[in-house]
């Protein structure tokens, strides 16, 4: 209570006005740097401590785990006695509405039972290509399957010219019969079946509050709809300058939307205490409207703008500024950020400074599809705790490097008894294994497996492969042992938020007070400060990257504004005059021209080509041998342009060259340069690999 007084005695009147507000629906218009996140957990502390809200009757929903996080961590920091459990639906969309249907919702009357399954959108696509061969559907644009699910799940009709109608329609009906059997959900499924369900009306919080409220899609609108009881009070705080995720459909006009659907009331915090008034200056080019924006901070230092030859000399450059800054002006690494906007480009920069011995860490989604033996075990698990799981099951059996590489046929005779496998009799026995298993012995699940068998202990990736799967095993435990579940429901749990949160369940995000230099997307940076940040890459092509209508280039802008205010006392962009990528422009972009003379100091680099040749050299060895990082598929706060990176190329006997647009397990997709898209089954096709 001492501590809620405290913290609201440091509000300003606009941030106390929203906090003690109690209108039915409040649209909180929060500039940036205003205080969004100060307000947000100001708002929670204060119906929690000085109202007496029970925290299960309230929903707070986020963006990224890593917010809900510091939310929880602040309320239970005001009062010991407050542990997680007391905070079920505080978390991203997807948490709370996997949290409600496997808890409170009757998802048996959907056809599912409340121990399913969350698959993330490789799998899916894995269950669509299976379904595919299985059943001999003739689809069309196989190589934008992803995207005809997408809008077909949109009800969107994509290629509306196509001459022939293909079996998409059927295929996906296929693929919606063999979810429900498999008892498994797709991310969209969540948030969808939960608004079904709750029509019912089975669950109406006291308090929903809604973060980031700009980036909110139809869907997350209409399951905030459906939680809204008589009593119901809505909160919700967004900036619409920072809209920055409307490739996930996000509302155009949300604020009108929720403005005029609920009667909100509007407030607006204006001032933004984060950046010296240089920097809030230049952000306000990168505005349609800035009029309400105000700043308290002084003027500060200029924004330089540095131009370099290329990639590898700006890694150079960065590692000797950030060596001046922390030897001469005492800097800690961790107050100062270098963003870039594809992820790719984050290699060349982390290399060098870790060559120069410069602790770094790298903000990065990753998926359980980037650590391949992970993929693998994670669907073991999954298959093992879920005799439904025919997907996994195959997955795991027909895997080549850690399975036992079985063709379909192989395991369609194991279904119908007429062979033995040894992993498959494992994963059917697993139940009755865990049954007498006490938590404190999940470790082992390794032995139970035989794990060594299927990780080739002679490779020279055995040791790695094998610390990955530890790791699991003992983040998995922890977790656990935390919530005191039984086994099967704390693996159940675990597996389900690994799915929703990729790797990153094996750790939490990045973290901010580590005294490291942070290196992040421009997505990624999103509700973050630093002291001293640096803006790489500012080339048409990458900022902005390269797109193809005027709203997709006004999103680029909102992104490079976001990026901006970041900062606090010092920014400085850079681009490059040989940027080694031919999809990107030789120096700067518009948006560096956008820069207002006065607020600019310019630099040539001073870093000659010297060496020019063995830094290259270097990085590139050092690239080569460490293990190559595939772009991560979407998850909560991802980029979409991150999807199509590198290109391999394969040559076909009677097709020639192309690339590979997609694959799995069993099936290959690529597109020839003279025939177009083929698929193939791996069982079948050789293909030779060219890069
Ligand atoms: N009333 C205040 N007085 C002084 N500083 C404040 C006040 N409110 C917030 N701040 C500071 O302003 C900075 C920005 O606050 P916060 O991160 O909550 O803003 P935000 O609106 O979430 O930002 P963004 O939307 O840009 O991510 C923080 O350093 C915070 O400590």
């Amino acid at each position: 209570m001492i501590k809620t007084d405290t913290m609201l005695r440091k509000l300003n009147n606009y941030q106390k006005d929203a906090v003690l507000d109690n209108s039915p629906a409040l649209l909180l218009n929060a500039h940036v740097g205003s205080g969004k996140t100060t307000v947000l957990i100001s708002k929670v502390m204060y119906l929690r401590f000085v109202k007496a809200i029970d925290l299960k009757d309230m929903v707070v929903l986020t963006f990224t785990n890593k917010a809900a996080k510091e939310i929880k961590d602040r309320i239970k920091t005001e009062n010991s006695e407050i542990k997680d459990k007391d905070m079920p639906y505080f978390g991203t969309f997807h948490h709370v509405a996997s949290k409600l249907l496997s808890q409170s919702l009757p998802v048996e009357d959907i056809g599912y039972t409340s121990d399913f399954t969350i698959m993330d959108p490789d799998e899916l696509m894995e269950m669509a290509y299976r379904l595919m061969i299985e059943h001999r559907f003739n689809i069309k644009f196989k190589n934008k399957l992803p995207n005809r699910i997408e809008a077909i799940k949109n009800g969107i009709t994509l290629y509306g010219n196509m001459k022939r109608e293909d079996d998409m329609a059927a295929l996906w009906e296929c693929m919606v019969e063999e979810k429900q059997k498999q008892n498994k959900m797709d991310f969209d499924d969540l948030i969808i079946n939960a608004t079904k369900l709750l029509k019912i009306g089975l669950f109406t919080p006291k308090w929903i509050i809604i973060d980031e409220f700009q980036d909110c899609n139809a869907a997350q609108l209409a399951f905030m709809k459906e939680m809204c009881g008589t009593d119901t009070k809505l909160f919700v705080v967004g900036d619409p300058n920072q809209i920055i995720y409307s490739w996930r459909g996000s509302e155009k006009n949300i604020f009108t939307t929720f403005k005029q659907t609920y009667d909100a009331k509007e407030m607006t915090l204006p001032i933004n205490y984060r950046s010296s008034s240089t920097i809030l200056d230049a952000a306000k080019q990168f505005l349609a409207d800035s009029s309400e924006l105000e700043g308290v901070r002084e003027e500060g230092n200029k924004i330089v703008v540095k131009n370099h030859y290329n990639p590898f000399n700006e890694a150079k450059y960065l590692c000797d500024q950030i060596k001046n800054l922390q030897r001469e002006a005492a800097v800690n690494y961790r107050d100062i950020a270098i963003f870039y906007r594809t992820q790719r480009q984050s290699k060349t920069i982390e290399d060098a400074l870790v060559k120069e011995r410069i602790p770094v860490e790298v903000s990065m989604k990753k998926s359980l599809k980037d650590v391949p033996v992970l993929r693998w075990f994670v669907s073991l698990l999954k298959a093992s705790i879920n005799s439904n799981d025919k997907n996994n099951i195959i997955t795991a059996l027909n895997n080549k490097e850690f399975g036992e590489g079985l063709s379909f046929a192989k395991i369609r005779g194991l279904w119908k008894s007429e062979d033995s496998s040894v992993l498959l009799d494992k994963i059917i026995g697993f139940e009755a294994w865990c049954n007498p298993t006490k938590v404190e012995n999940i470790s082992e699940i390794y032995d139970y497996f035989e794990l060594d068998n299927y990780l080739s202990p002679t490779s020279s990736t055995y040791l790695e492969n094998k610390t990955f799967i530890l790791d699991f095993i003992d983040s998995m435990k922890h977790y656990i042992d935390d919530k005191k579940l039984a086994l099967t429901e704390g693996m159940l749990e675990y597996l389900n938020s690994s799915t929703l949160y990729g790797l990153n369940i094996l750790k939490d995000s990045i973290d901010v007070e580590d005294d490291s230099v942070k290196l992040m997307t421009l997505h990624a940076c999103k509700g973050l400060e630093f002291n001293h940040v640096f803006i790489v890459g500012a080339n048409d092509g990458l900022i902005p990257l390269r797109s193809s209508s005027t709203e997709a280039y006004e999103e680029e802008k909102r992104l490079f504004f976001v990026g901006i205010t970041r900062a606090k006392d010092d920014l400085e962009i850079s681009y490059y005059t040989n940027p080694d990528n031919y999809r990107v422009l030789e120096g700067p972009s518009d948006f560096v021209y956008m820069l207002p003379s006065h607020l600019v100091a310019k630099e040539e680099s001073k870093a000659r080509l010297v060496d020019l040749q063995s830094i290259r050299k270097e990085i590139q060895e050092n690239q080569v041998k460490s293990a190559q990082i595939q772009e991560s598929t979407p998850i909560e706060g991802d980029d979409p342009e991150e999807k199509s990176s590198d290109e391999k190329r394969v040559k076909h006997e009677k097709y020639g060259e192309g690339i590979i647009e997609s694959e799995d397990a069993d099936s290959i997709t690529v597109i020839f340069d003279a025939y177009g898209s083929k698929t193939f089954s791996k069982f079948f096709t050789t293909l030779e690999y060219l890069s």
